[in-house]
C-alpha cells in the first residue's frame, strides 16, 4: 500500500458516504468501512468504491482489522452510524485495534450523556473521543457542514485541519466548525440544534397552514409568500426548501405536497432535548410545543375520529384580511426570537451546570452555514453575545427587545384570529405565552405555592420576607408546624 490513510470513515449511510466524499475532495485519503451483514446488508463498501469514490482516493475495508491498519497514526476515525447501541458495539470492536492515542469521533446524533460515558471508556484505555454532531445533511456532507466537536481537548489540535477544511464557510470566511467544550458538549450543542430546528419548521408548517386555510392561498401563492420572506429577516435555508417543497410537481404534475401523509416523524433530538431542559429546569416550551405536536400528527387516525366526533360542523372559511399575512410574518419572527432564546437559555445553563464553558457567540457563528437552521438571522445572535456584558436573556438584547414588541400586537392578533377560527397554532401560541409569562413581574404562583403549602406543607416564600427565607402556614388550624424540606429538583 503506498499510502496510508488521513482518516478512516466508518458507515456508509447518506451522512457517512458524502462526508467521505467531501473530505476526499479536499485532499484527503480516507479509508472507508461498513458492516456487513449476511444476506441483509452486503457488498457496500465495494459499491461505493466503485461508484462514487471511483478513481479517488478511498481504501475501501470490509474488516475492521484492515481498515485500523491502513490508517496512519495517531489514528482518527469517524463513525457516522445509527445513535444507540451500534455507536458503543462499534467501539468495542475498535478498542482491542487501536493504540494509545488514537482518536474516535462520534459524528452522529449521540445522546451527550452516552458522549460523557464513551468519552470516559475511551480515555480510561489511552485513547481520545471527540463526540462532534454534525448538521447540514446529505448536501452539507458532501459541500460543507456545521461541525461541534467537544470532547478529549488535546484531539481537537489533531482532528481540527480534517473538520475546519470539510464544514462549510460563513460569509466572512469563518469555518463553521470549532471546539465547542469537554465531554458531550458537542452533541448537547447539537440536539439544541435539533430542538430549534423542531422549532422552526413546526413555524413555517404553522405559517403555511394559516395561509391556506385562513386565507385560502394555493401552493404557489404561498411559495410567493415563503420566497419573498426569505430576502429578508426571515432569511433561512428551511424558508428557502419550504418555498421549494411548494412548487414541486409529482410525476402527475400535481403539487406533491398535497399528497404527503401529516404525520411526521422524530428520531430523538427533539425529545431530547426537551428531556434535558426539564432536567436544568429551563422553559423550551416552543421546542415542547413542536416535539408535542410531530407526536399529535401521527396519531392521525384517532384524529380523524375525533375531527369526526367532536367538531363535525367545524368550517374554516377564508377571510379576506389584507393584513393577514405581514400578521404571520411578524409572529413567526417573533416566535422565533422566543425559540432560539429559550435554545440559547439551555445551552448558558447547561454551561454553567456542567462547567463547560460554552461560548454562545461561537455557537451562533457556527450555525450561520451549512447546518439546517442556518440563517443570516444567526449572525444577530452572535453580535447579541459578543459584548462585554452578555445579555441575561437573548430578549434583553437592544435589537431583540425592540423587535419583539414591535411585532406584539400583529402576533396577538393572529394568534387570536387562529385560535376563533379553530386552527391550531402550538408553536405561534406557546411562544407568545412564552413572552407574557416572561414580561409578567406578578404571576399565579403564589397560589401554587399556596396550595403546596396548604396540602403538603412544601413551604413558600413571602414578598415581604428575604429570598431564601421559607415559611409555613397552618392553613386549617389542624396541622401541626413540621413542614417539608424546601429543595427545587
Ligand atoms: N440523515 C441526516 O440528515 C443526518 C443524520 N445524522 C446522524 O448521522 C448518523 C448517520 O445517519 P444516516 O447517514 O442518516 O444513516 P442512519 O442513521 O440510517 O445510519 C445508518 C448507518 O449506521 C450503520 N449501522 C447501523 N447499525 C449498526 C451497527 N449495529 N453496527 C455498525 N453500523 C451500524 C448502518 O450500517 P448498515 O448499512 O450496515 O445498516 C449505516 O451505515 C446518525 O447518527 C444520524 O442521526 C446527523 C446529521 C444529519
Ligand atoms: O440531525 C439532523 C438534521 O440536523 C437529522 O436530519 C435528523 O434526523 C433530524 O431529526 P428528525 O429526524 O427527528 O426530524
Amino acid at each position: 500500500m503506498d499510502k496510508k490513510a488521513d482518516i478512516g470513515l466508518i458507515g456508509l449511510a447518506v451522512m457517512g458516504e458524502n462526508l467521505a466524499l467531501n473530505m476526499e475532495n479536499k485532499g484527503f485519503t480516507v479509508a472507508v468501512y461498513n458492516r456487513t451483514v449476511p444476506g441483509i446488508e452486503e457488498g457496500v463498501v465495494e459499491r461505493f468504491v466503485n461508484g462514487r469514490g471511483k478513481g479517488k482516493h478511498f481504501i475501501g475495508c470490509t474488516e475492521l482489522p484492515d481498515f485500523v491498519s491502513v490508517l496512519q497514526t495517531p489514528r482518527k476515525i469517524m463513525m457516522m452510524v445509527r445513535a444507540g447501541s451500534a455507536v458503543d458495539q462499534l467501539m468495542s470492536q475498535l478498542f482491542p485495534l487501536l493504540s494509545s492515542g488514537d482518536i474516535i469521533i462520534d459524528g452522529g446524533n449521540s445522546n451527550y450523556e452516552d458522549s460523557n460515558r464513551r468519552m470516559a471508556e475511551a480515555e480510561k484505555r489511552g485513547f481520545r473521543f471527540v463526540g462532534a454532531g454534525v448538521s447540514g445533511g446529505e448536501f452539507g456532507a458532501l459541500y460543507g457542514a456545521s461541525i461541534m466537536p467537544g470532547g478529549s481537548l488535546s484531539a481537537w489540535a489533531e482532528v481540527k485541519p480534517i473538520l475546519q477544511r470539510i464544514a462549510a464557510v460563513a460569509e466572512d470566511g469563518t469555518p463553521c466548525c470549532d471546539w465547542v467544550g469537554p465531554q458531550g458538549a458537542g452533541h448537547f450543542v447539537k440536539m439544541i440544534h435539533n430542538g430549534i430546528e423542531y422549532g422552526d419548521m413546526q413555524l413555517i408548517s404553522e405559517a403555511y397552514f394559516l395561509m391556506k386555510q385562513l386565507k385560502g392561498m394555493d401552493n404557489a401563492a404561498i411559495a410567493d409568500v415563503f420566497e419573498h420572506w426569505n430576502e429578508g429577516r426571515l432569511h433561512s435555508y428551511l424558508m428557502e426548501i419550504s418555498s421549494m417543497v411548494l412548487r414541486h410537481k409529482d410525476k402527475d404534475g400535481d403539487d406533491l405536497i398535497d399528497k404527503i401523509l401529516d404525520t411526521a416523524g422524530q428520531k430523538g433530538t427533539g425529545k431530547w432535548a426537551v428531556i434535558n431542559a426539564m432536567e436544568l429546569g429551563m422553559p423550551l416550551s416552543l421546542i415542547a410545543s413542536a416535539v408535542f405536536e410531530r407526536s399529535l400528527s401521527s396519531e392521525k387516525e384517532l384524529r380523524v375520529e375525533a375531527a369526526k366526533h367532536l367538531a363535525p360542523h367545524r368550517r374554516i372559511t377564508a377571510v379576506d384580511d389584507p393584513s393577514l399575512v405581514d400578521d404571520i410574518e411578524q409572529a413567526l419572527y417573533a416566535s422565533k426570537l422566543v425559540s432560539y432564546a429559550q435554545g440559547f437559555a439551555v445551552l448558558q445553563r447547561a454551561s454553567e451546570t456542567f462547567s463547560w464553558n460554552l461560548d454562545l457567540a461561537s455557537i451562533a457563528r457556527m450555525w450561520r452555514a451549512g447546518c439546517i437552521i442556518r440563517s443570516s438571522f444567526l449572525n444577530d445572535i452572535s453580535d447579541a453575545y459578543q459584548v462585554t456584558r452578555k445579555p441575561a436573556h437573548l430578549l434583553f438584547a437592544p435589537k431583540f427587545a425592540k423587535e419583539i414588541t414591535q411585532s406584539l400586537e400583529a402576533w396577538k392578533n393572529l394568534v387570536a384570529k387562529a385560535l376563533c377560527a379553530e386552527l391550531p397554532v402550538p408553536a405561534f401560541s406557546s411562544a407568545l405565552n412564552y413572552y407574557l409569562s416572561l414580561t409578567t413581574s406578578r404571576l399565579p404562583a403564589n397560589m401554587i405555592q399556596a396550595q403546596r403549602d396548604f396540602f403538603g406543607a412544601h413551604t413558600f416564600e413571602r414578598i415581604d420576607a428575604p429570598r431564601g427565607k421559607f415559611f409555613h402556614e397552618n392553613w386549617t388550624g389542624k396541622g401541626g408546624s413540621t413542614h417539608s424540606g424546601s429543595y427545587n429538583v
